[in-house]
Formats: C-alpha cells, structure tokens, sequence
C-alpha cells in the first residue's frame, strides 16, 4: 500500500499508511485500539474506500481480482454467517459463488476441526467453533494470500495453540500471512515481521527479531512506541 488514507468527516482513521507485507512470513499487524488496523484491512479488501493512496494485491486491486477468494482468505472480526445456516452449507455456497470444488468444504472443515459439526447452524456454534468457521471460510479458495483480523479471539489455549502452528505452516508454504492481534505475547511466538502502527500513523516496519533487540521484549517496545495514547 502506498500512502493509504482514510478520513471519517475530521478523524483520521489510516494516515498515509505504506508498507508492503511479504510471502513465506507472518507478519503481525499491531496497534491499540482504535489505531487504524480494521480500517486498513477493510480497505485491502475493498470494503472501505480510500480517501487517498492506493493499495494493491499482487499489483491488482481487490475488486478486480477473478475468483477473489483463491486469491487472498479474510477472516474480519464481524460475523458474517447467517444465524440459520448450518455450517456445511455457508462455506457450500461461498465455494460454488466463487468457482472452488464443493469437496473443498470438507477438507477446509477438517483442517479446522469442526469435521464433526458441519451440519450444526451458525447460531449454535460456540464463539471458538464460529471463529474456526471463518478461518475455513479466509482457506476455502487455498489462497496465497490471508488477512485474519484478531483470529485468536474467542479461542480458548488449545485453539490459540493450533492457529499459531496454522499460520506459521501457512507461511511455511510460502503464502503471505498478515495477521492483526493485541496479544504481545502471542504475536511474539507468531509473528517473523511486524507493522505497528498508531494513530492511523506508520510507527514500524521491522522484522520480530530486530524490534526484540532494540526494544528488549514486543511488549516494552510496543509500550514505549504507542505511550500516550491512553485509554480511547
Ligand atoms: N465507520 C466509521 N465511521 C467513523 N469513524 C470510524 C469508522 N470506522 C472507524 N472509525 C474510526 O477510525 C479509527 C480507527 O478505527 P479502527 O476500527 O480501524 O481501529 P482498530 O485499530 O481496528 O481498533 P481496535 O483494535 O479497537 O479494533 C477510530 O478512531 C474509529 O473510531
């Protein structure tokens, strides 16, 4: 992206934001509240426009990507999956708008455990399982790229566990993983890269391991980079 903006009428929300997120790393997207994050992801996927600056896909825009879900795998906080519809079904009807094989539902399920609750309805899923629900959905198309907006939240430690290991595979296989979060800890055992923003403002655009070394841990870094911003 290349200096990204977004005003709501006189606030801020993403000041002249560029970076570039790279393949085969997982790079944690970190910011207090209300620092820019769902902002700057809504409009990587289209979902907010723009102000000012541009951001690209692999040099293309979202909306003029062909059969975007094999192309990049979103899972943003809100919910997105009608109260009635069963599990199964919801990722059924996504793959077939979108050109993948129906026998992907099961394996996405699976790779997810939910493999047993596919014909469950979204409204009886637990905040874990309905978590693990939209990751099935961000890895129906097999995308080489994957934007998840706080995907551990919800998840109890066996499921923090098993998507720390998810997206370190992931990006293992060489995909672009960029993934928000506000846990220190866990984005310090996720994470190989880190953009850190504020204020809708670039404040670092650094591999873990440097940030770790010039700032002693990501939690005293990420402290002292964002101090005074207090509660908002
Ligand atoms: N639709 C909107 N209308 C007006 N202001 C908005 C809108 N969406 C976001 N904002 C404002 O833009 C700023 C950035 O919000 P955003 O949700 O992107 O931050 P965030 O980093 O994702 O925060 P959090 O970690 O709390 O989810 C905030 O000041 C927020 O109030």
């Amino acid at each position: 992206m290349r200096d990204l903006e977004k005003r709501y009428g006189r606030t801020v929300a993403v000041d002249r934001l560029s970076f570039t997120v790279r393949p085969g790393m997982v790079t944690g997207f970190l910011g207090p509240n209300g620092a820019g994050k769902s902002t700057t992801m809504r409009m990587m996927l289209d979902l907010d426009h723009p102000t000012g600056g541009q951001v690209r896909i692999d040099g293309v825009r979202y909306r003029d990507l062909r059969r975007p879900l094999t192309k990049v795998g979103a899972l943003l906080e809100a919910k997105s999956t009608h109260a009635g519809r069963r599990a199964y079904d919801h990722l059924l009807w996504l793959a077939q708008t979108n050109g993948i094989p129906a026998s992907r539902v099961s394996s996405v399920l699976e790779l997810v455990g939910l493999g047993g609750v596919g014909r469950r309805r979204a409204k009886a899923l637990s905040l874990g399982m309905a978590q693990r629900l939209g990751i099935a959905a961000a890895l129906l198309g097999d995308p080489p790229v994957l934007l998840l907006d706080e995907p551990v939240n919800g998840l109890d430690p066996e499921g923090v566990h098993w998507i720390r290991g998810l997206l370190r595979g992931l990006a293992a296989e060489g995909r672009t993983v960029f993934v928000s979060s506000h846990l220190m800890s866990e984005m310090s055992l996720t994470a190989d890269h880190l953009v850190v923003i504020d204020r809708g403002r670039l404040l670092a655009d650094v591999s873990l391991a440097d940030f770790v070394a010039s700032h002693g841990s990501l939690e005293a870094g990420f402290l002292s980079l964002t101090a005074g911003g207090g509660a908002r």
